[in-house]
């Protein structure tokens, strides 16, 4: 498969992002199978509108820095846009432009009243100090505070960024429009208005779809095996949730390198180590063997889990994956040329935009109990999530069989589809 950019790519402002070209070329195939009309499938490679703005921070040092925010709203057709916020040092206009279609696609397939959006700051967290990360994320929310809204665009966590982020969004927010308004985010400390099980419900959604795979797969999870790349959020919690249902996590990564122990890595111990070094990382562990980060990819497991960045799996180590399940928790993570590569081999593919999908669920649970004002307890949350990612779970299975397309066009077709229906339905104004 060719790159193929949308139309008019002179006067396209993402186009130079190769993660925004990804999307949209998955965009186009899914628009061909599905016989997307052309106008639609246009007017969704481009997101319906994105704000750039320049956030002054004083830093510890007294010296003023200036970042670059975005936030990418994709759709709002379904209702208001929904999607995280992230920090990271290279992040652009485009990458968020592709996180906000996914994040459309994923809350279609879900079938969530949302649009999809993400935000971004670039900006490294961790070289950070003292206040820095507050003054950011207060004065990020005061620059697009004209285009937010618990009816408009409603953020939550992602890379980069946590529950705390979050606090500070919902108390700057607040204090503008002045009255306490939670449902401004989602992913709050449960304190705050926040759902129980939102910080977990990622990685646990992750584990709900690697279990109904290895069961289609006749695969006894506790003779799984699975590498994680990753131990955030989503990374730790799927290699907890891992370890519940029996499998043993063999090796796992982040960005400063990777770790591997075939007896089983002891997460929880793993976890403690990681809270307590200073780089908060997993290297160094001493009940495991550090491996080279290309490595991570090529261990033979039963299930590899990526859950850091975008396009990890490419074109040049596709055909070296040794695993039989591939969880995608990180979002975009496998790039169209290993997609090709992938869909002629033995193994099953769980697509981001279902695999991850966990997250906005338990969002979505979170924002009605604000507005409803009404909490449910963790069993009803936990036992409403699995409810609806195996049900959507079943459809991309039953749609991939029906049709003989991969999980992930099965997958993107049926949110794409979703999208483009209520599209047609609103009608074109004028
Ligand atoms: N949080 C959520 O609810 C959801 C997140 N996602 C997606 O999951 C992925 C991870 O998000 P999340 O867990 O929230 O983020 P976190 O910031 O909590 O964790 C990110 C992890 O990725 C690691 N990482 C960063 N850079 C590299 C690198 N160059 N090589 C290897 N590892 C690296 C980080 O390592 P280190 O700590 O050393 O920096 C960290 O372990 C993202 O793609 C995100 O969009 C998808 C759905 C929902
Ligand atoms: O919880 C949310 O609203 C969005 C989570 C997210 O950013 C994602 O699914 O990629």
């Amino acid at each position: 498969m060719s790159a193929m950019p949308p139309a008019q790519p002179a006067s396209n402002p993402f186009i130079s992002s190769p993660t925004y070209l990804m999307a949209c070329q998955q965009l186009r195939q899914v628009a061909r199978e599905t016989e997307l009309d052309e106008g639609v499938a246009e007017r969704l490679m481009l997101p319906k509108r994105s704000q750039i703005v320049s956030i002054p921070v004083r830093m510890e040092d007294g010296r003023t820095e200036v970042f670059v925010g975005y936030r990418v709203q994709h759709s709002l057709t379904s209702g208001a846009s929904k999607g995280g916020l992230r920090y990271a040092k290279n992040v652009d206009l485009g990458e968020v432009a592709a996180l906000a279609m996914w994040m459309s696609w994923k809350c279609g397939i879900m079938n969530l009243p949302f649009g999809g959006a993400k935000g971004g700051i670039a900006v490294d967290p961790a070289e950070l100090r003292g206040g820095e990360k507050e003054r950011l994320t207060r004065r990020f929310t005061d620059e697009i505070q004209n285009i937010i809204g618990p009816r408009v665009d409603v953020m939550a966590p992602d890379m980069g960024t946590d529950e705390q982020t979050m606090a500070w969004i919902y108390d700057t927010y607040s204090m503008k429009v002045g009255y306490a308004c939670p449902e401004i985010v989602t992913g709050k400390p449960v304190e705050l208005g926040g759902c129980v099980g939102r910080k977990e419900a990622t990685g646990r959604g992750v584990v709900y779809c690697i279990t109904e795979a290895l069961n289609e797969l006749r695969i006894n999870p506790e003779t799984a095996t699975a590498v994680v790349q990753g131990f955030g959020n989503v990374g730790s919690v799927t290699s907890e949730e891992l370890v519940k249902i029996g499998a043993k996590v063999i090796a796992i990564g982040d960005r400063y390198g990777a770790i591997r122990n075939d007896r089983g890595i002891n997460v929880a111990k793993l976890l403690a180590y990681q809270s307590t070094n200073e780089r908060k990382t997993v290297v160094g562990f001493p009940e495991a063997e550090a491996i080279p980060d290309a490595e991570l990819f090529t261990t033979p497991c039963t299930v590899l889990v990526p859950a850091a960045m975008e396009r990890v799996i490419t074109g040049e180590n596709a055909n070296k994956l040794k695993c039989r399940v591939l969880a995608e928790g990180a979002n975009g993570p496998t790039d169209p040329a290993a997609d090709a590569i992938l869909a002629r081999s033995d193994i099953f593919l769980i697509p981001d935009v279902l695999c991850n999908a966990g997250g906005v669920t338990v969002s979505y649970f979170e924002w009605v109990q604000d507005l409803a004002q009404f909490m449910w307890d963790e069993e009803e949350v936990n036992s409403q999530l699995k409810k609806q990612m195996l049900r959507a779970f079943t459809r991309v299975r039953e749609e991939a069989k029906k049709r003989k397309v991969t999980n992930r066009t099965a997958a993107l077709s049926i949110g794409v589809q979703k999208v483009a229906r209520e599209k047609a339905k609103r009608g074109l104004y004028p």
